[in-house]
């Protein structure tokens, strides 16, 4: 059976973060979204950490406006707690990805540990669903938590990327192996897999080879890209990498080989 395009999924929350050091409104995350979303996003990311440190209320609000005037997904990345549940209902975006939070935490370290919390997880995840949000659960590629998020009633896994990122390229297929057999068996249970932290144009493609993969979400690497050729130009090249990842390199590309 032919493989379904892979989506991209545009995480903005960096330009937030060069927005704040300067306390002001610019760079606006909203803008960037806009722009995401016309050089081929397929949806927008978004994470609204507890302590703000990047996207404010405000932008999703924004956010949430703009993806339903363009009929773009919005993917809300939310900690476990009663206040990012209540934001999420008020807004209703398409999906909500659960993620864990430290607060002294640089970035998003690690998968959300949702075996042997479930009881906590589980009434979150009704919550969202009953609402009509899709709901993905952001976790390491081990099967305990795979058979968790199905156990819980999750419809998507995302698995966190960041370790396979941060090996040299060479070591990587332990990693690769273990990314591997969990969406194979995520796909079993009938969970939707979708991949992303720390991701770039080699790293996402080399995810690609496994086949039950149906979304990247990308934000660190792209924003960064975009200093140095554009938001639109990064976008591009990475659908482009993803595109030659699922389907081969295109007809005009092998021409210019065989000459
Ligand atoms: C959960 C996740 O991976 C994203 O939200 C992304 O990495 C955002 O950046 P920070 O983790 O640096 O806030
Ligand atoms: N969920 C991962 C995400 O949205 C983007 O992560 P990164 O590319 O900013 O590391």
């Amino acid at each position: 059976m032919k493989r379904p395009p892979v989506r991209l999924g545009v995480n903005i929350d960096h330009v937030a973060t060069v927005r704040n050091a300067r306390g002001g409104v610019h760079p606006d995350p909203v803008r960037a979204a806009e722009a995401a979303i016309g050089a081929g996003a397929d949806g927008i990311t978004a994470h609204l950490r507890e302590d703000r440190r990047h996207i404010t209320d405000a932008d999703i609000e924004a956010l949430t406006a703009l993806c339903q005037q363009f009929e773009r997904p919005l993917n809300f990345e939310m900690a476990v707690t009663e206040e990012m549940l209540a934001i999420a209902l008020r807004h209703k975006p398409h999906a909500a990805c659960l993620v864990p939070e430290r607060r002294e935490e640089v970035t998003t370290e690690g998968g959300l540990a949702v075996a042997g919390h479930e009881a906590r997880i589980a009434p979150v995840v009704k919550a969202l669903s009953d609402a009509g949000i899709r709901v993905s659960l952001f976790i390491e590629p081990s099967a305990e938590q795979v058979e968790a998020a199905a156990a819980v009633g999750a419809q998507v896994v995302e698995f966190h990327t960041g370790r396979y990122c941060h090996l040299p390229y060479g070591e990587r297929s332990a990693e690769f192996d273990r990314l591997a057999a969990a969406a194979a068996q995520a796909d079993i249970l009938g969970l939707e897999v979708h991949a992303g932290h720390g991701l770039d144009y080699d790293t996402a493609a080399e995810v690609l080879a496994i086949p039950e993969i149906q979304e990247l979400n990308i934000g660190h690497f792209l924003i960064g890209e975009a200093v140095f050729v554009g938001l639109g130009a990064a976008i591009w090249r990475m659908r482009e990498a993803m595109k030659e990842a699922v389907h081969g390199p295109r007809e005009d590309d092998a021409l210019v080989v065989d000459l």
